[in-house]
């Protein structure tokens, strides 16, 4: 009910700056008695992924909380892990604005953000402030103006930084608003990529007696037998987790709906079908050897659980959050 107010409010300002506004808010009113409006109690559903034991299999996805600005409101929300990022190695502002846009009647967004940030050092300062007792997934990726064959070193400065501080670290190599950062994806581009960032992740375990998983963050726009190699590169690199999907490029589920022709990525309910199509396939390729955590356009309990029945074992929520507010979240837990 209160959601449903905020949201007829917010709804009427512009998308990012309604989503600054919330931003600034729940940095504000977290830890003061105005957190009421979106505290929750969430019942514990523990869950062991990636040898990390998670209060719940429920998480926010990468992008809402780019800085880690709000990590222990979105904790307060009951979310079992909050992934922050994607964080870049250097502060960059992104893509010219307007870049956030609704497509209302499908319960979509298209952002084309480009990763503006504020750099990996402040995120990683606010993830030491942060008092959230759930997991905190850090979401690496690489600056604009790094060309695409140094991308790689981009990822391995953000790692050497957040590792001590991260529960887990998503590669982010599927933004579409990155140009190049999707080719990443293919061949012996994300072999030679996964084989850097693993031995990274040896050594930084060896030097912080501690052994932080890394999570493959793949596009939902791959054809059959990319998702096939895609899964023998994960398996063959040891990679402990993969996030499956991240934004779409297509647009025949909105077609013909306001803003449906805005450049960048889609998400929300159009994704729903396609990212689960992925995750099944994934599955079947893994057969069991590392973990999925599904996202894409989840926006119930029911859609929530269709992803794990596809081979999920935590899930992620972005769009479904904006449109359905803090409940989602406990419905998820509750009910699938
Ligand atoms: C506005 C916006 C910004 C996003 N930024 C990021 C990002 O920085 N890094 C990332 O890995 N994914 C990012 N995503 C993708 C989401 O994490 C998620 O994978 C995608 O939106 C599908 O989930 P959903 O349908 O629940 O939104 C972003 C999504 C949106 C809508």
């Amino acid at each position: 009910m209160i959601y449903r107010l905020a949201r007829s409010v917010f709804f009427q300002l512009d998308a990012e700056k309604a989503h600054d506004l919330a931003i600034q808010n729940f940095s504000r009113f977290t830890g003061t008695p105005l957190d009421l409006f979106y505290r929750q109690h969430v019942p514990d559903r523990p869950v062991e992924v990636m040898g990390i034991k998670f209060k719940n299999p429920v998480g926010l996805a990468a992008g809402l909380d780019k800085n880690g600005e709000c990590i222990d409101a979105f904790g307060a929300m009951g979310f079992g892990f909050v992934e922050v990022g994607t964080v870049t190695p250097r502060p960059q502002s992104g893509n010219e604005k307007p870049r956030l846009f609704r497509v209302l009647p499908a319960e979509g967004l298209i952002n084309r953000f480009g990763f503006n940030n504020l750099g990996v050092d402040n995120l990683v300062e606010n993830v030491k402030k942060s008092k959230y007792d759930g997991v905190i997934g850090i979401n690496i990726g690489k600056n604009k103006d790094t060309p695409i064959e140094k991308g790689a070193e981009d990822y391995l400065i953000c790692m050497d930084k957040v590792y001590e501080h991260a529960g887990y670290i998503a590669v982010n190599i599927s933004s579409p608003n990155t140009p190049g950062l999707r080719s990443l994806q293919y061949g012996e581009a994300l072999d030679d990529l996964l084989s850097q960032l693993k031995a990274k992740q040896e050594e930084l375990a060896a030097k912080h007696g501690k052994y932080v998983p890394l999570a493959l963050k793949i596009a939902p726009d791959l054809e059959d037998h990319e998702i096939v190699q895609i899964a023998e590169s994960l398996i063959k690199n040891k990679i402990d987790g993969v996030i499956g999907t991240n934004t779409t490029l297509d647009r025949t589920l909105v077609k013909g709906m306001p803003h449906c022709d805005e450049m960048g990525g889609l998400s929300g309910r159009p994704l729903q079908n396609r990212s689960t199509e992925v995750i099944r396939r994934l599955a079947e390729e893994l057969n069991g050897a590392l973990p999925i955590i599904g996202v894409g356009g989840i926006d119930s309990a029911i859609s929530a659980r269709e992803k794990m029945n596809a081979g999920a074992q935590l899930v992620q929520i972005y769009s479904g959050f904006i449109y359905h507010g803090p409940k989602l979240v406990k419905d998820i837990v509750m009910n699938s």
